[in-house]
């Protein structure tokens, strides 16, 4: 079993429990319920915005403990104020040592899109989503079947989410497209494998049609790398751990964005203010 089988694998014996413990009546009952979705899509293909997705993440699977003291209140406004687009927010446990917690934290604190990081194989967790203050989720094309994909795309667009979906190689991106994204990301990480190559966007940004926000995953941790990718034809960038590891992710963030609007500038991307 590689560790995406095992993730995934562990995700539908806690979606079993957890969906017996706390009905979806329940979850709809949530203000969140109630509340709109700010788009990730305009958020990141907005020109006069950075396009980074920044992430609150604790460990992983291919890193083990990157930081298990930041704090998400403070990480995720100091983002926002740094330049982010958007926040990603890891709600996987076992693997990732998130919860649904944080992202409720970081929706209290802040109006900008949300995405729920998540390894989603179910409507419930849809649905949970959604009850928690999440504006997007996200679906792996490794992790699931193009016409299950599919279908948990149109049900989250039924309940007004955003759908990010994340591919690794063309085989995945192929297959699995479909009319009801928004978003779609290429990880630059395999997550059967842990390797690791930025090279992946690169060969795969023109195959992805311009119908859908073009996104860069996993791996970045240059603005020249961002700058050239956004020649390429990216969007947006989903930066985790170059922020996560030092020991004030925010004030990291805010050094990287301010490194990286530079170089917009000096390339005439945007103007200087
Ligand atoms: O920490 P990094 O290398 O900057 O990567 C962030 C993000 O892309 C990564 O956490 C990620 C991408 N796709 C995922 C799917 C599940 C869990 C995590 C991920």
């Amino acid at each position: 079993m590689n560790i995406l089988d095992k993730i995934i694998a562990n995700k539908k014996q806690e979606v079993a429990e957890k969906s017996s413990l706390i009905p979806v009546k329940l979850l709809e009952r949530s203000i969140f319920f109630q509340s709109d979705v700010v788009s990730m899509k305009a958020y990141v293909s907005d020109p006069e915005r950075t396009g980074i997705i920044a992430e609150f993440k604790r460990k992983s699977p291919s890193k083990g403990v990157i930081n298990a003291s930041a704090k998400v209140e403070t990480t995720s406004i100091g983002y926002m104020q740094a330049g982010a687009s958007a926040l990603s927010i890891l709600t996987d446990q076992q693997f990732f040592g998130g919860n649904n917690e944080d992202l409720i934290q970081a929706r209290k604190f802040n109006f900008c899109p949300i995405l729920r990081k998540d390894f989603i194989i179910d409507e419930y967790q849809i649905i949970e989503a959604k009850s928690i203050g999440a504006d997007c989720i996200l679906l792996i094309a490794a992790a699931l079947e193009p016409k299950r994909l599919e279908e948990l795309a149109i049900f989250a667009k039924s309940l007004g989410l955003e759908v990010l979906m994340e591919v690794h190689d063309q085989e995945e991106l192929e297959s699995s497209l479909n009319d009801s994204l928004d978003l779609v990301g290429v990880n630059n990480r395999s997550l059967k494998t842990f390797d690791v190559s930025v090279d992946t966007s690169f060969d795969l940004v023109n195959k992805i049609p311009n119908q859908f926000v073009k996104i860069s995953e996993s791996g970045l941790s240059k603005p020249e790398t961002l700058l050239a990718l956004k020649k390429a034809g990216y969007s947006g960038f989903l930066i985790g751990e170059s922020f996560m590891r030092s020991s004030r992710p925010h004030q990291a963030a805010y050094n990287f964005m301010k490194a990286y609007n530079k170089a917009l500038i000096s390339e005439g991307f945007i103007q200087e203010k």
